[in-house]
């Protein structure tokens, strides 16, 4: 048949056929806007005071807390496959060391000065980010300090939060990133780095859309950190809270942070595609939190879904939204995966 006669058959249906497009492997990988690669990968480490510790966490598959003698041995081959950045996490164990303000977070003999120290000197190439937040080493639980009728006293605890801040700069953290999700610590942290002389060498990662709801429970059950009364609702987003989402990114941008963390990741790829918009400027990061990775592991031993197949798909979902970065505690898998 002469082209002519084809095109009379099919006047208007040459578009029709797209199988052509990625009916090869290397076409598949052509498909993809943005290539999953180890650089965006960020690995979640949990310390513990408890300098010997190597403790399996029963809720987070895979997932172990370490005291500071034991987190050199477990980094080092994975940093050997590739590994670019951690997030650290402490995790006071021991009775009686928290208290109203936190004073826990950074003790210089604590858990995470001592660990960021560990790894800079450790692993020089390794990315450190330290995770913000005074509800791990708070008496109450809570992200911030409290008024007396329990409700969150802003000044005061942007205040301590900030100072933490600077004190993981200090010890050589290269990021940090405030979680605790209360109003204007952005703004504070970039201050207080100012004026220390490290807001140069600083990256200020904010969480800036950070949701309330089901899927931090085993984060809570490897940090210790469930509240002792109530909940988070009044600072963290209410889960339907687009609006206040787009509210908050614009803010902490204009607070001037560097980076930008959407939390959790699935059930938010709107506001993580919002957050690419609004924070176009800036990485925008997916944190996969505990519950997802749990909710996968589990039906991934029920056989209802294949683990690598499953955490391909999600992970490509953070990066079709928009997103740039990722916190996966499926790192060590991926670092595997993706050799393969
Ligand atoms: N700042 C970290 C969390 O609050 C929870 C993360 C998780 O559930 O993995
Ligand atoms: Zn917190
Ligand atoms: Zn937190």
């Amino acid at each position: 048949m002469h082209t002519a006669e084809y095109l009379d058959t099919y006047p208007t249906d040459i578009g029709s056929v797209l199988a052509g497009g990625y009916n090869h492997p290397l076409l598949r990988e052509w498909q993809n806007e943005r290539q999953l690669t180890k650089n965006m990968l960020i690995f979640p480490l949990f310390i513990s005071d408890n300098d010997d510790e190597e403790t399996p966490i029963e809720s987070l598959p895979n997932i172990k807390r370490f005291g500071i003698n034991k987190l050199a041995a477990y980094v080092k081959p994975l940093v050997q496959k590739g590994l670019r950045s951690v997030i650290l996490f402490g995790v006071p164990m021991a009775e009686g060391c928290k208290d109203a303000v936190g004073t826990a977070a950074d003790d210089p003999d604590g858990p995470v000065i001592q660990a960021i120290k560990l790894l800079r000197r450790e692993f020089p190439d390794l990315y450190i980010i330290c995770d913000v937040c005074l509800c791990e080493f708070t008496s109450h639980g809570h992200c911030g300090v409290l008024y007396e009728d329990g409700t969150i006293n802003r000044e005061q605890s942007v205040r301590r939060i900030a100072a933490v801040a600077v004190n993981y700069a200090k010890a050589g953290a290269h990021s940090v990133a405030p979680s605790d999700m209360i109003d204007g610590r952005i703004r504070d942290i970039k201050l207080g780095l100012i004026k220390a002389g490290l807001a140069h060498k600083t990256f200020v990662m904010s969480y800036a859309a950070k949701f309330s709801g089901n899927l931090y429970g085993p984060f809570r059950d490897a940090a210790c950190s469930a509240p002792s009364h109530g909940d988070r609702k009044c600072y963290q987003l209410p889960s339907g809270g687009k609006g206040l989402a787009r509210r908050a990114l614009k803010r902490d941008l204009v607070e001037g942070a560097d980076g930008i963390i959407v939390k959790p990741s699935t059930f938010y790829l709107d506001i993580m595609a919002d957050a690419s918009q609004i924070a176009r400027d800036v990485p925008v990061c997916a944190y996969h939190v505990s519950g997802e990775y749990a909710m996968l592991h589990a039906a991934a031993e029920k056989g209802v879904v294949d683990l690598k197949t499953i955490a391909f798909e999600s992970h490509y979902g953070f990066l079709r939204a928009g997103a740039r970065l990722i916190i996966s505690y499926l790192t060590p898998e991926f670092l595997d995966w993706l050799d393969q």
